[in-house]
């Protein structure tokens, strides 16, 4: 008996998908458990919008106009909503919820095994334990002859090149921040300053995240990647090496730097971030230590995240300033009461500095995105819904740092702002991350910020932007983290002219 003739073949292999679609879409629009949570119609029956927006470094504006439109509450995706109401935020960051991250994180982090990327909460709070107070006010202030050098160095460079016409501060500002990292967590800077060049292991480390970050939207794309690595070709060979050059450069500069602190018996070498953790490596009375393979993993990640995100805040709060010149002068006038002490001890005393930093951390902190986490077994309740376990949730600092009921005119940068904060301002400030997954880095991120605005208006106190440094050039663009969408930051000596 023929079951099919071949003449209905074509019928049911254009039919079947189509019917699955439909089907699909109308059990997503009406019977799926997320199906009463508001949103467009689109991102309720496909995920191809997210990872549209995401692809095209527009997710956070995009989700934040659907919060304008329809809510606390945006189905963004068939099984993902976005949530800015503060108290679900709360619960879903909460250390005791459970809430994990998603394997979206270990692919954008794309092979890089660290806290960052871990996504049992179990797994994670071990890691965390691990770090002990390598990250502590403490330890940091034990850095701080590291962070200034290279912030002393970069910003005499931008110095001597404001006298030959506009500086690309972006551009010193990426060399700077990678160079502080990386000696704080190898030992060894990435060269860049001094040579006043990229070094490749950065260059492989950006390769890297844009091969994941596009991977953690279109999934499959590794059985593609996988084939495409077959191709002899230099540049494919090149772009496949890349995570295996990353590892090596680590292992070699970890290798040696353990070999120095073995050799340190007198503690003359600069303080480093890690220190600890290498010297717990084989102590067996430390429950929570990290084997080499795992510090080499979080070494690199937090190359990673201590660099983007320290150059694109540190360029915005250089541009927020030398924007306002009401700004500018009170934070010079106070800096003044200062001399040449610019310590960090007492950069932390500076009122005026404080408000403009947390200014900044609130328009223009480098993490603003989603934070997508998974409601852990059992479901949760979140607001009016009951969310089932599995749903993904998230909430982008993005929409909380611009809540109009919580911040009187939300887009404008007004330091004074913060003199008298209300409960609900504090609340709604998460520029670290929510609790669970808060940033490890904060207080080194502080340090550096101060440093920063504070070294450049002692040292260029005529800088000013330059003509393409506009507010459009300024916008800015969001994949994981923010950059400004012109890729740069330029400032000049007031009256430069470029010429005709
Ligand atoms: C202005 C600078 C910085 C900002 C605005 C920032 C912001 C953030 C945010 C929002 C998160 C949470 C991400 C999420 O849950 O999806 C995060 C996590 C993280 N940050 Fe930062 N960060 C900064 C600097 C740094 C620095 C300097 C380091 C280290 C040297 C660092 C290391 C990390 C690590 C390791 C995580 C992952 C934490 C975990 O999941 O346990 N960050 N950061």
């Amino acid at each position: 008996m023929e079951v099919l003739s071949l003449k209905y073949w074509p019928i049911l292999v254009v039919g079947c998908p189509i019917a699955y679609l439909v089907f699909g879409s109308i059990y997503q629009l009406y019977f799926s458990p997320l199906a009463k949570v508001p949103g467009p119609w689109y991102t309720a029956v496909s995920r191809y919008w997210l990872a549209r927006v995401s692809l095209q470094g527009r997710r956070i504006f995009a989700v934040h106009d659907l919060h304008l439109k329809y809510g606390p509450y945006v189905r963004i995706a068939p099984n993902e909503v976005s949530v800015s109401e503060i108290e679900a935020v709360k619960q879903i960051h909460s250390s005791h919820n459970n809430f994990s991250k998603p394997t979206w994180y270990a692919d954008v982090a794309n092979g890089v095994k660290s806290a960052f990327a871990i996504v049992d909460p179990e797994d994670h709070k071990a890691r965390r334990k691990a770090y002990g107070t390598v990250y502590s006010n403490t330890n940091m202030s034990l850095l701080e002859p590291v962070i200034r050098k290279h912030i002393t160095v970069c910003v005499s460079k931008i110095k001597r090149d404001l006298n030959r016409g506009p500086v690309d501060i972006l551009r010193w500002f990426r060399f700077m921040a990678a160079d502080i990292v990386a000696e704080l967590c190898y030992g060894k800077d990435m060269d860049m300053l001094n040579k006043e060049a990229v070094n490749p292991i950065v260059e492989d480390l950006t390769i890297l995240l844009t091969i994941g970050g596009v991977r953690a939207e279109i999934p499959g794309l590794n059985v593609l990647e996988s084939l495409i690595s077959l191709i002899p070709h230099p540049t494919v060979r090149f772009i496949t090496g890349c995570s295996k050059r990353i590892f090596e450069y680590s292992d070699d500069v970890l290798s040696e730097f353990q070999e120095k602190i073995r050799h340190d018996r007198d503690n003359n070498l600069a303080p480093f971030l890690f220190t600890r953790l290498i010297n717990n490596m084989n102590n067996p009375t430390e429950k929570y230590r990290l084997n080499f393979d795992e510090i080499r993993h979080e070494s690199t990640a937090n190359l990673i995240a201590g660099s983007d995100t320290i150059s694109t805040t540190g360029t915005y709060i250089i541009w927020a300033i030398l924007k306002h010149s009401d700004v500018r002068s009170k934070l010079e006038d106070e800096l003044k009461t200062l001399g040449d002490d610019l310590t960090d001890a007492r950069l932390q005393q500076l009122p005026y500095l404080k408000l403009v930093t947390k200014e900044t951390l609130r328009l223009y902190g480098a993490g603003p995105g989603g934070m997508p986490r998974i409601v852990p077994p059992g479901g949760w309740r979140l607001g009016p819904y009951y969310f089932s376990a599995g749903t993904g949730v998230s909430s982008q600092g993005y929409t909380q740092h611009r809540e109009a009921a919580v911040f009187e005119d939300p887009y404008a940068f007004k330091p004074e702002r913060w003199l008298n904060p209300t409960k609900e301002m504090e609340a709604h400030m998460v520029p670290w991350g929510g609790a669970s997954r808060t940033c490890p880095g904060q207080n080194l991120a502080m340090i550096e910020l101060r440093l920063i605005a504070a070294t450049f208006l002692k040292e260029c106190p005529d800088a000013v932007l330059a003509e393409s440094c506009t507010d459009q050039s300024m916008e800015f663009i969001n994949y994981f983290n923010i950059k400004p969408s012109g890729n740069r930051a330029n400032y000049q000596k007031p009256g430069y002219w470029a010429g005709w």
